[in-house]
């Protein structure tokens, strides 16, 4: 019920501008409802014309006053209210896939916005999949159900009422007579959609697992060709293909009996309506003319009857799924979005320095990562953090920039603290160089001018020359307009590595943060990449984390990091000469290199 409420709240949060459509739609199908109710009516009257035309004309004694005339009226008047019910129809449904387009347009805009504006944490705490499927099957499932289902129950629900209100104007026994297998028809539906819906749900849960495995397998797909184990690959998706085809195959047999079952029901329903109308029109004396009319539309009203209790059940499933998806996305409109200080400070540049002053934090109550962290990086000079992994190097990076704010203590710009300052102008003037550089569809030049879409060409390759990959850009087909999705340019991690250093290069930003921006690469990349490094840093404010401890050895300082508290700091020869901790992993790690 809550859930239903929530899918309400969305709905209506997004259908309220289009009320007068709506109102529309909705008076458009009452409207079409009586054409489609009252035409049978007409029906019945030609084919009581008729009657009573057959009847004069055979009669030698009424054979000249016969006229054909009156049932010729009730023909048109059939035939033009069918030709209504088709227009109004057509009419009211145009009207609601709009709606439904622009709608689920807007929500689209919606949750695309939210996900701009939500925190790093978000991310962090949610798969890609997970979020993408909010796109693709959230929405469509509610797509769907706007386009159909809710015009489909609107206008299902006004036939059934208006079916049910001619009916009863007409001739109150045959009404009754032809409601009374209802029950009946509503409790098999009702079962049948039942069983169906739980395989359709076990269906998408096996489709779930399923593709989960493919992802798995597909992901380590480099370990499965190099250990030769393809064939156990093969062997581990067959049991999930085998329980899709199952629950595909359950699902679909008990949803297409729906359907015949009903028609049955319908006809036998229809067999009972015309023997009893025979019967009553007998019982009755009544006119034989005005009995076979009466008879014929309520063989129309019979078989119209069953069409919204079939409907009804069988959309039941689509608005189900709508609910769900509404509810998913209202979850994630509920989520906390990033804060920026009503007037915040703006900065343009580091006066004296960054500082992190005895920070405690921990990304969830129950576990705190940093213990009491103190740094101080003074302007111009260049930082680096080293420790163990999983010592908290990252997270003090994500509080810097600050993706996440401290439970304790301060991270300060120029004696500011982070949350005094305005978000847009900290992230302006804060450049990072992550450790898996991404690039976006577009061109090389797209990408490094990525920050700064307004830069020059000339400003974009000084940036490409600063960080060391100019001669390649050049050497592409193309040069700086080659498109990164071309597989004939497919790009190193390297190279990504340094088209992102160009990229924040261009920026300018007043401080800098580097995270192991040197790993995963070959020596003479790693060179390429230490170059492009000390081209961005110099002069710079800057923090790096690295693991290759050789990368840092011109740091102003270096911070020992262990178990989310600092343990050394000073620089390199001093460090080494105390012979502690990092002298250790500098020592170990020359054996190495
Ligand atoms: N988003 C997160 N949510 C919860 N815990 C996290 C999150 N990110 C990191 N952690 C935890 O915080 C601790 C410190 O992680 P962090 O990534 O800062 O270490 P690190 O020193 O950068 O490690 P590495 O050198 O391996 O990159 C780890 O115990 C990790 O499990």
């Amino acid at each position: 019920m809550k859930d239903i409420t929530r899918a309400i709240k969305y709905f209506a949060s997004y259908l309220k501008r289009y009320w007068m459509s709506l109102t529309f739609v909705v008076i458009v199908t009452i409207i079409s409802t009586y054409f489609q109710v009252k035409a049978p009516t007409y029906m019945g009257k030609a084919i009581t014309e008729l009657a009573t035309y057959l009847g004069q004309y055979m009669n030698p004694a009424t054979h000249a006053v016969a006229s054909k005339t009156p049932f010729y009226n009730a023909l048109i008047a059939m035939i033009v209210f069918f030709v209504l019910t088709a227009i109004t129809m057509f009419i009211s449904s145009f009207i609601s896939s709009r709606i439904s387009a622009q709608a689920s347009g807007r929500m689209r805009i919606g949750l695309f916005g939210k996900l701009q504006r939500m925190t790093i944490k978000y991310f962090d705490t949610h798969q890609d999949g997970e979020i993408l499927s909010l796109f693709t099957s959230d929405l469509d499932n509610i797509f769907n159900a706007m386009n159909q289902a809710i015009f489909q129950l609107l206008s299902q629900f006004a036939l059934f009422v208006g079916i049910v209100w001619m009916m009863f104007n007409q001739n109150t026994t045959l009404a009754w007579v032809t409601m009374a297998s209802t029950p009946i028809a509503i409790v098999v539906a009702w079962f049948i959609i039942s069983r169906a819906r739980r395989f359709i749900d076990a269906q998408q849960d096996a489709t779930g697992a399923m593709n989960g495995y493919i992802n798995e397998q597909i992901n380590g797909e480099k370990i499965i060709i190099t250990q030769g184990l393809q064939a156990e690959s093969i062997a581990g998706f067959m049991p999930h293909n085998e329980k899709v085809k199952e629950a595909t195959f359950k699902g679909q047999v008990y949803s297409g009996m729906l359907f015949p079952l009903m028609q049955g029901l319908s006809l036998l329903n229809l067999a009972i309506v015309i023997f009893f109308g025979s019967w009553l029109v007998v019982s009755e004396g009544m006119d034989k003319a005005v009995g076979l009319g009466l008879i014929v539309v309520f063989v129309n009203y019979s078989q119209q009857y069953y069409q919204p209790i079939t409907q009804i059940t069988s959309i039941y499933n689509m608005l189900q799924l709508a609910v769900t998806g509404a509810r998913r996305l209202s979850e994630v409109h509920e989520q906390n979005e990033e804060t920026s200080p009503e007037s915040g400070k703006k900065i343009s540049t580091v006066q004296s320095g960054v500082t992190l002053e005895n920070v405690h934090f921990g990304y969830n109550s129950e576990k705190e990562i940093l213990h009491g962290v103190s740094i101080n990086v003074k302007k111009g000079e260049m930082v680096a953090l080293v420790g163990p992994t999983g010592s908290g190097k990252t997270t003090v990076m994500n509080l810097l920039n600050r993706f996440y704010d401290v439970n304790e203590g301060a991270v300060k710009f120029d004696n500011v603290d982070v949350r005094d300052l305005d978000l847009k102008s900290l992230r302006d003037h804060v450049g990072i160089v992550l450790q898996d550089s991404v690039l976006f569809s577009g061109t090389v030049g797209d990408n490094i001018k990525f920050g700064k879409p307004d830069a020059t060409d000339d400003e974009m390759i000084d940036a490409a020359k600063q960080a060391n990959i100019h001669t390649f850009i050049m050497s592409l087909p193309d040069g700086y307009q080659t498109n990164v999705d071309d597989e004939n340019s497919a790009f190193s991690t390297g190279q990504k590595q340094l088209l992102s250093i160009a990229r924040t290069i261009l920026t300018n930003p007043a401080f800098l943060i580097l995270d192991e921006a040197t790993s995963n690469v070959d020596t003479v990349t790693e060179a390429r990449i230490q170059a492009a490094m000390d081209n961005v840093i110099a002069g710079r404010t800057s923090f790096v984390i690295a693991h290759r401890l050789k990368t840092i050895l011109g740091a102003n300082k270096i911070v020992v990091l262990k178990d989310g508290q600092v343990i050394e700091q000073g620089s390199h020869e001093s460090l080494v000469a105390e012979g502690g901790f990092y002298s250790e992993l500098y020592h170990n790690q020359m054996v190495f290199d």
